[in-house]
């Protein structure tokens, strides 16, 4: 069974002549212990799939699957909790509370949910992405690569069923951003966790077991394990097919 299941995914947003339809019946699997890659051009809906697929937004039609548990048949609350419990998010602006230590952002979900964190796992999770000596540092005493290590140790405490990101490395330095796929990698390798990253980077998306492409809000194309060069020829082929006036 995938990690994560979208079927006939669609998304409209507003009516009449102002609607947009972000996801046009998207079908694809997540397996699990995999890192994958969405790609495509802007605007081809990446974004509003990956809020879709995380339960961060709900799609007009269609079923997304995480685990065994469909997302529409869960309320508000259920799906609050679901999202708390067994979802992991890095976002492009990091999303750590300012008043916070590193070590408190990082237990944080586990806080809120009244739980305590395994301290063996706290431990081995910090120092994958080694912030051992910056635990008492508040983010604003952090580098940006830094708080996207606390950003992605934070995503990794629940254990959780699926960590999304989007575009994790969109707000760093190359060397950053690749110290951050490198703990993305590492916790698919070593961790068994599945990631799901949406990415404009081609370096980032190389990393990646499996890249999915959209276009114009439908699946487009998937590559396995790709190149840079494999990438940026798929991305020329869609873009060359997107209608005129797009
Ligand atoms: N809240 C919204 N209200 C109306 N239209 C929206 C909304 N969010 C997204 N859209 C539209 O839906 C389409 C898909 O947007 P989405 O952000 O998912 O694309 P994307 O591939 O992530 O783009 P980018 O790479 O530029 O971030 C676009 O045409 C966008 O303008």
């Amino acid at each position: 069974m995938p990690a994560l299941q979208a079927t006939d995914l669609s998304k409209l947003y507003g009516s009449g002549e102002a609607a947009v339809h972000a996801l046009r019946g998207v079908t694809v699997a997540f397996e699990a212990g995999r890192f994958h890659a969405i790609m495509g051009a802007s605007g081809s809906g990446k974004s509003t799939l990956l809020h879709c697929l995380a339960g961060l937004d709900r799609p007009t039609g269609g079923t997304v699957r995480i685990s065994d548990t469909a997302l529409d048949t869960l309320n508000d609350e259920k799906l609050t909790l679901l999202r708390r419990d067994h979802v992991g998010f890095v976002f492009q602006k990091f999303n750590l509370l300012p008043v916070l230590t590193a070590r408190e952002n990082i237990v944080l979900p586990l806080t809120i949910a009244g739980r305590r964190p395994d301290p063996e796992w706290f431990d081995r999770v910090v120092a994958a992405v080694g912030l051992a000596d910056r635990l008492d540092h508040r983010p604003a005493e952090l580098s940006g690569g830094q708080q996207q290590r606390v950003a992605v140790a934070r995503a990794l405490m629940t254990r959780p069923w699926v960590v999304f990101a989007d575009e994790p490395t969109g707000n760093l330095d190359s060397r950053s951003g690749a110290e951050v796929l490198g703990l993305l990698r590492d916790a698919v390798a070593q961790l068994g966790q599945t990631v799901v990253m949406v990415t404009h980077d081609l370096h980032a998306a190389a990393h990646c077991d499996r890249v999915v492409f959209l276009q114009d809000g439908r699946y487009a194309a998937e590559l396995e394990s790709p190149a840079p060069d494999d990438i940026v020829a798929m991305l020329a082929r869609l873009d060359a097919a997107v209608p005129a006036g797009r």
